[in-house]
């Protein structure tokens, strides 16, 4: 193999100068009710954790949320505090719209009416809006590879870590995936807990003509190095896609793991 076969593992950098947010949003957010099946599995999922009440505090933090907030509907009840960080300034900044309610910015209205349905309409979805709005305190560039991840800010430790189809994204390879699963920790008080979602044996996945690498990795791979360290599975659910919604992307399985810090 010479140096024109190799395959170069999309990290960071590439984000930051190709990923088109609105690309993004219109492959696979635009409506839990007309896409694939990953969103309304991952919303009955987060539903399903955060509305057991078991899972609240002061602090919850989205590492990798990219231009996206549907992960933070369900939680948005139970902490006081919401930190949703990225390592792409434009992802950044379309979450930074949104939360002003600026002109153009993206309709998360879709999702937050289908999260509103779960909860059986205890929470109207301008409640919902209003409140998201009013405790996503900080969006902070991260970058997952660092031992902190939010240099140079220290942050204060959370209650409940998120993280959704980032790290595979951001890791070229296991050693990065096991050390970046560690710094995430490191933001976790003892006794928090990590919710965890991404893929299995996926290798690429599309956005708009821009391909993007992932780290295969295997269910017992991540669950072996959650483990060592030092954390409790809790949850895991795994979600199976059509061959037909497979055309910009090969994963085998999605996956949403609940985990807890145990020292
Ligand atoms: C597939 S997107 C996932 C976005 C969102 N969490 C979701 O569930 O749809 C992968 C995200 O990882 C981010 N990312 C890539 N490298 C990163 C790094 N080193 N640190 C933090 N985020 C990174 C990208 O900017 C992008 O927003």
């Amino acid at each position: 193999m010479d140096d024109s076969d190799r395959v170069i593992f999309t990290e960071g950098e590439f984000y930051q100068g190709h990923f088109d947010s609105r690309e993004y949003f219109s492959a696979y957010y635009s409506s839990p009710s007309s896409g694939d099946d990953f969103l309304p599995f991952v919303l009955q999922k987060l539903h399903e954790t955060f509305s057991s009440g078991n899972i609240k505090g002061k602090k919850l933090i989205d590492i990798g949320c990219g231009p996206t907030i549907h992960g933070i509907i369900s939680a948005s009840k139970y902490f006081e505090e919401i930190v949703v960080s990225d390592f792409t300034d434009s992802n950044r900044r379309e979450i930074e719209k949104w939360l002003r309610n600026e002109e153009g910015c993206f309709d998360w209205r879709p999702t937050i009416e289908f999260v509103c349905e779960l909860e059986g309409g205890s929470r109207s979805p301008e409640e919902v809006e209003q409140r998201l709005r009013q405790i996503v305190k900080q969006v902070q560039r991260c970058d997952v590879r660092q031992e902190n991840p939010f240099h140079p800010l220290t942050m204060e430790p959370a209650d409940c870590i998120l993280s959704s189809l980032c790290l595979e994204a951001a890791c070229k390879d296991l050693e990065t995936y096991r050390r970046a699963l560690g710094s995430i920790a490191a933001l976790l008080k003892p006794g928090g807990v990590l919710v965890l979602i991404g893929v299995l044996n996926e290798s690429f996945y599309f956005v708009g003509q821009e391909k993007f690498s992932c780290l295969v990795l295997s269910q017992s791979c991540i669950e072996e190095t959650l483990r060592n360290l030092g954390f409790s599975i809790k949850q895991v659910n795994t979600l199976h896609p059509k061959e037909t919604d497979k055309e910009y992307y090969d994963a085998e399985a999605f996956f949403y793991l609940v985990a807890q810090k145990t020292k």
